[in-house]
């Protein structure tokens, strides 16, 4: 007995016959019969073909029945042109075949083929009923000059082919825009212009739905032991530095944080990879500490010292002042933190890193907060360094890392994380880079590497984002961003509660003399004032030192990293009234007590302006930015700012009279100015001669 059966549908039919031989002859019967079916609808075809063609007229006046009276005129009129022009073409044509002088293409082709092209055939079919009409009555009428041109051509053609193939009428008829007037060629394309759809925005779901930040810090402080996770000495250290309760972004970020840790260090949550976490706060709104306090809180049980964390930041004065922080409450712990963003040489932070004993090697550190660049440099030439403990990656001012990603820093880390991943460790430490998941991949627990971003205008483009390879990213933010309805492709960002924007309309020859009044007359001190260029930093550095009364001084890549460092904590100690810098000290820096931002030279981006403003109105205190603007920049600045979703730009007017006081001793320091460049040049041409000339002298010795 068959223990399966296997039944073929073959019909209603063939499911009546029971064996095959007859279910094969009833297949064949059906065939033959679509077969007679096919050669009999071919030759009602063909003789309705010739039945047209004999009886063009016929089929015009049906045709003709169809249309418009004013299309009708149109194409009559076209027509008659036509027709003129036809009886000349054939009057010459016949002329010369009389004469035997030249030969039709239609000949040459008929003599090297034996026939003639199928649309030839039917033209000259035409042509002949044309001959017999003009024989009839010498003088063609409009219907039937229109009847031969209707009948010849593709348009007739094109259409019958189309009706037999498919069984329905060509749609190109029927559609408004594709008639044409002449149908001796067919339009594929209509005239009318359609407007092109706007596409939707559409943001992945963690995008668009992120986990709500509240923007205002001071009504939405969160208690210390509110947050939970948080060991007792954590929240002693936090106390005695004057840190009191929680801002929301530390209120959210940090138990989503100390949760991914809950079940250990070596595997997630319930043995699932830990998911990355994105933030997008503000500037001055805690974001420093939304990291700090989780990582030393998760690390501080550690037995073994390895590198665990590594954050990384765009610039060495960014990477010191996290390092002092995570410092500040890394001690007490035995957990060691170190900083490799150039300030020393390469050696000697090579040994605060690595130590090798015999041909043993250990980390010295379990938190690195690096700056890429040399990071990258420990990693290819230092060994002992490494990274295949690490738990925790810390990428702040993400945005602007991102666009860093042309050096290729992240590739590096990732390929030292997962660097011992030869497939034959089957330890707990055993690590290979994620893919897929699967029950083999998941069969080993291994202890994950969680990327924690941080940034106040983090970039809401996927595509950017995507370079980061982010795990099921979570993410936090203060502003939603609406999916429906957003075709705009402009981004929105914070601006801190307690900023007030200010834009003074100025020219170019006033930005010297408003500058002075701002920092002479105005009550603002300290004041950041940024510049577009190192240049314009370092004139307008000299003309107010020339200019005298306050202190200021300029920080830029003029200056070495040492300068630059005391120059910050000066301005920081409250000793400079007036910083001006060029956008070196825009990102992340954190000077307590800035009153005041000026954007000496206005901004060409919306990420520039909100980081430079955010200098000032940190930590729910209260600040001013002005921008001064030239006419020309007026109309797209407001647009940027609006876009950008700034809470309010307002206009602060500067009266000439205000001016007026300062302009006679500006002119004086231009002259002084003048002279003192000189100088200098002069001093600078001299050393660089000197220096030629030794040169010259030491290459002829
Ligand atoms: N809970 C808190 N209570 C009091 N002050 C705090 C608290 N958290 C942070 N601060 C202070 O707020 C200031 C701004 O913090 P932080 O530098 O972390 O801001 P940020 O969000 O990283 O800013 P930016 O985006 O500009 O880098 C710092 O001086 C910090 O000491």
């Amino acid at each position: 007995m068959a223990l399966f059966t296997i039944n073929r549908y073959l019909g209603d039919e063939e499911e009546k016959e029971s064996t095959s031989e007859s279910r094969s002859k009833a297949l064949l019967a059906k065939l033959q019969k679509q077969a007679k079916a096919r050669e009999q609808q071919s030759l009602a075809t063909k003789e309705q073909l010739t039945v047209q063609d004999a009886d063009t007229t016929q089929i015009t006046s049906g045709k003709k029945k169809r249309k418009p009276e004013k299309v009708e005129e149109e194409e009559n009129k076209q027509h008659k042109k036509k027709k003129k022009r036809k009886e000349k073409e054939e009057s010459t044509e016949q002329l010369e075949d009389a004469n035997g002088i030249s030969v039709s293409v239609e000949a040459a082709e008929k003599a090297i083929t034996g026939t003639l092209p199928k649309k030839k055939k039917i033209k000259d079919k035409n042509k002949a009923v044309i001959k017999e009409e003009e024989q009839d009555t010498n003088h063609p009428s409009e219907e039937n000059a229109e009847a031969v041109e209707e009948t010849t051509g593709d348009g007739v053609e094109a259409k019958e082919s189309q009706e037999t193939a498919n069984g329905h009428p060509d749609p190109s008829d029927t559609e408004p825009g594709k008639i044409s007037s002449d149908n001796s060629f067919q339009i594929l394309g209509g005239y009318m212009k359609k407007r092109v759809q706007k596409v939707q925005r559409v943001l992945p779901k963690w995008l668009a739905e992120p986990d709500m930040i509240e923007k205002d810090i001071k009504s939405n402080l969160v208690t210390l032991s509110d947050v939970a996770g948080i060991c007792p000495a954590l929240q002693k250290k936090l106390e005695a530095k004057g840190i009191h309760s929680f801002f929301p972004v530390q209120a959210e970020v940090i138990p989503a944080i100390l949760e991914t840790v809950n079940s250990g260090l070596l595997i997630g949550q319930g043995g699932y990879r830990p998911r990355d976490i994105c933030v997008s706060a503000p500037t001055g709104s805690g974001k420093t500490l939304a990291f700090v306090i989780p990582v030393i809180q998760a690390l501080m049980m550690r037995v073994v010292c390895e590198v665990r964390a590594l954050a990384v930041l765009p610039t060495k004065e960014l990477a010191e002042q996290v390092y002092k922080v995570f410092c500040s409450y890394a001690e007490g712990t035995d957990l060691k933190v170190v900083m490799a963003a150039g300030q020393k040489s390469f050696a000697a932070e090579q040994a605060t890193l690595t130590e090798t004993r015999g041909r043993r090697c250990r980390s010295l550190a379990d938190i690195v907060v690096a700056t890429p660049g040399r990071l990258v440099d420990h990693i290819n030439k230092n060994e002992s360094f490494s990274l295949q403990h690490l738990r925790f990656l810390i990428i702040d001012e993400a945005d602007r890392m991102i666009d860093s990603m042309h050096q290729a820093w992240l590739n590096q880390v990732i390929k030292a994380v997962y660097k011992s991943g030869s497939g034959t460790d089957t330890s707990v430490f055993k690590r290979v880079e994620p893919g897929p998941i699967t029950v083999a991949s998941l069969s080993v627990p291994q202890m994950p590497l969680q990327k924690l971003l941080f940034s106040a205008t983090l970039t809401q483009n996927p595509e950017k984002l995507q370079q980061l390879g982010l795990h099921q990213p979570r993410l936090f933010s203060s502003t939603h961003t609406s999916t429906q309805n957003s075709t705009h492709t402009e981004e929105k960002f914070d601006f801190p509660q307690g900023l007030t924007e200010y834009y003074v309309p100025s020219t170019m020859n006033k930005k010297p003399l408003l500058i002075l009044h701002f920092l002479l007359r105005l009550k603002y001190k300290p004041v950041l004032c940024f510049t577009n260029s190192r240049e314009a930093a370092h004139r307008l550095f000299l003309l107010l030192k020339f200019y005298g009364g306050v202190e200021v001084a300029e920080f830029s890549s003029r200056l070495s990293p040492t300068e630059r460092q005391k120059t910050l904590k000066s301005f920081e100690q409250g000793k400079i009234a007036m910083l001006i810098s060029t956008d070196a000290a825009a990102r992340g820096i954190d000077i307590k007590g800035v009153k005041c931002v000026i954007n000496y030279d206005a901004p060409q981006y919306i990420r520039t302006y909100i980081h430079r403003v955010g200098r000032t109105a940190r930590a729910g205190q209260a600040g001013v930015a002005f921008t001064f603007l030239l006419a020309i920049q007026m109309k797209r600045f407001q647009k940027m700012l609006l876009n950008a979703g700034s809470p309010g730009l307002q206009k602060h007017v500067v009266k000439p009279q205000h001016l007026s006081g300062l302009e006679s001793r500006y002119e004086e320091i231009l002259v002084e100015l003048g002279e003192a460049i000189k100088v200098k040049a002069f001093k600078m041409l001299n050393l660089l001669h000197t220096s030629t000339s030794v040169t010259v002298c030491a290459h002829s010795e």
